[in-house]
């Protein structure tokens, strides 16, 4: 049987970190993993859609914009396969760049599948495996709606696999993945359309964002179905699919994307064969030190249905070696501040407390908003006109800044540094102590009144 210090069942963002930065520590660790190293974030997630998101930006800039800059219009047709071979190739180049890591530090990789024995022992491939630590990031997987026809439908794991783009679409779903999905289709050229079962998509979001990225929607599409709960999906004889909702309405598309969440990737995990807790929702329960209900084992990332997000279980993951491995017992990730980006059109960012979750936790007479629109430069010149809005959320009487939001362009590439101020308590007046970078939209964080 192989020994182990510690292992990581799943070799997507959150296993990788957490064996690389144990081993650099002396521990003899492996990854294992079942699909393709680098999980969702590397072949399925951030990266390939971050390189669709690029493309459409290019498409947007090109159609949109570019007119009125002078630039001619005309048979800017979008070549699919190219695209889908240079993302590819960029995607299998991230895939392999783990190697030489793990080769430095010594970890091995191992593929296969892995089940639990026990507490301290998985099976992977009939193989035995033991090790004192065991650490679970198997990640988590989209989930389809349970009506009848759900599964004619794809789900964004698929949608990287479309060989041409399809003429019209529809996404059903209000998140993340949604509106990125959507956005992009959108943006080369499909027609697409978005079903939010309620009146707006992104509704935990800040009212300003939910704001612009309405307008956005308004005036440019992708076209919007309010209100609509999905019923059934149909296969028509030449192959499109009519999407049913429970009101009666129903549409016609080649494809339809299900992008209403993403739940816990346990299945053939064997978790019963340990004490382990998982949640309703199959989520494995951790503490705040990512500990399992038992000890030795611990989970990261997004099996544990914490703030979804590749950096996220990589910080957790690189804290918990950090305790076990480095004597640092009071190493945890603390989950208050995380910024996030969603790539829509304009991109969204957004770290901290949304206005009304502020006024919630501190009371309305202890929280003050600032709050900035502007036309964004690049489109100003254009008969595409897109706003930028922005808003900063203080508390106390010295105006700490414990939110910050914003919508338009440029806003992905914005957000991070602002995050550090933020994690180190900048209140308002430092903001404003900060000289302006001009012209930018940036500039505006720190000029508001
Ligand atoms: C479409 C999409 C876009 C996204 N975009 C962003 C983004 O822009 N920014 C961002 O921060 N986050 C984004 N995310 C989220 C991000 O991808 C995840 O938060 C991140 O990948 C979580 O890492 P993880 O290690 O928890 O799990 P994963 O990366 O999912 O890795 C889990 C791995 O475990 C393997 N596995 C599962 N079971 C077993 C088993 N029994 N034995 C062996 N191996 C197993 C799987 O094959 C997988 O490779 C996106 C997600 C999606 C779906
Ligand atoms: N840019 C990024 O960082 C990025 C991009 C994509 C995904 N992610 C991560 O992945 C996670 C999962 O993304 P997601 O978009 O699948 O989930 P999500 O939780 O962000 O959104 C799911 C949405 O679907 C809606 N919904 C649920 N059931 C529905 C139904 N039956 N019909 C219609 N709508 C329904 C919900 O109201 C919700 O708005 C995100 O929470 C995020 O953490 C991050």
């Amino acid at each position: 049987m192989r020994e182990y210090d510690f292992i990581a069942i799943g070799g997507g963002s959150g296993g990788i970190a957490t064996m690389n930065r144990a081993s650099e520590y002396g521990a003899k660790t492996a990854v294992i993993e079942g699909k393709l190293l680098g999980g969702t974030c590397v072949n399925i997630g951030c990266v390939p859609k971050k390189i669709m998101w690029y493309a459409s930006q290019i498409s947007e800039a090109i159609h949109k914009y570019g007119p009125d800059y002078g630039f001619a219009t005309g048979a800017h047709k979008i070549d699919f396969p190219t695209l889908l071979k240079n993302r590819d190739a960029y995607v299998e180049r991230s895939r392999n760049s783990y190697q030489a890591g793990f080769e430095r530090r010594n970890v091995d990789v191992i593929e296969g599948f892995a089940k639990f024995v026990d507490n301290h022992t998985v099976e992977v491939n009939g193989e035995l495996i033991r090790s004192k630590h065991i650490l679970i990031a198997t990640g988590a997987k989209p989930i389809r709606p349970r009506i009848p026809g759900a599964k004619l439908g794809d789900v964004s794991d698929t949608f990287f696999e479309w060989t041409e783009l399809p003429e019209k679409v529809a996404v059903v779903g209000a998140g993340y993945i949604a509106i990125e999905l959507a956005g992009v289709l959108h943006n080369l050229g499909v027609d697409t359309h978005l079903y939010v079962r309620y009146d707006t998509p992104l509704r935990k979001y800040d009212d300003i964002i939910i704001e612009g990225l309405m307008q956005e929607i308004e005036k440019d599409g992708p076209m919007l179905h309010t209100h609509a709960v999905s019923k059934a999906v149909e296969k028509n004889e030449d192959g499109t699919l009519t999407l049913h909702l429970e009101d009666g309405r129903s549409e016609v598309f080649d494809k339809i994307i299900w992008a209403i969440g993403r739940t816990a990737n346990i299945d053939g995990l064997n978790i019963e064969a340990t004490d382990v807790k998982v949640s309703d929702k199959k989520f494995i329960i951790v503490d705040e030190y990512e500990n399992s209900s038992v000890d030795g084992i611990y989970a990261v990332g997004d099996v544990t249905g914490k703030n979804m997000l590749t950096p996220v279980a990589i910080a957790a993951g690189r804290r918990l070696s950090e305790r076990l491995f480095n004597n640092k017992p009071n190493e945890k990730l603390n989950y208050d501040n995380i910024p996030t980006v969603i790539f829509s059109h304009p991109p969204i960012g957004s770290v901290g407390l949304s206005e009304k979750d502020a006024i919630e936790k501190f009371g309305a007479d202890q929280v003050k908003v600032y709050k900035s629109t502007f036309a964004s430069m690049y489109t100003a010149v254009t008969a595409h006109r897109q706003l930028v809005k922005m808003k900063l959320v203080c508390a106390g009487e010295e105006e700490k800044v414990i939110g910050l939001h914003g919508i338009g362009y440029g806003v992905d590439e914005m957000i991070q540094g602002f995050a550090v101020a933020i994690k180190m308590g900048a209140t308002k007046a430092d903001f404003d102590n900060t000289v302006a970078i001009h012209p930018t939209g940036a500039e505006e964080f720190v000029t508001m009144r």
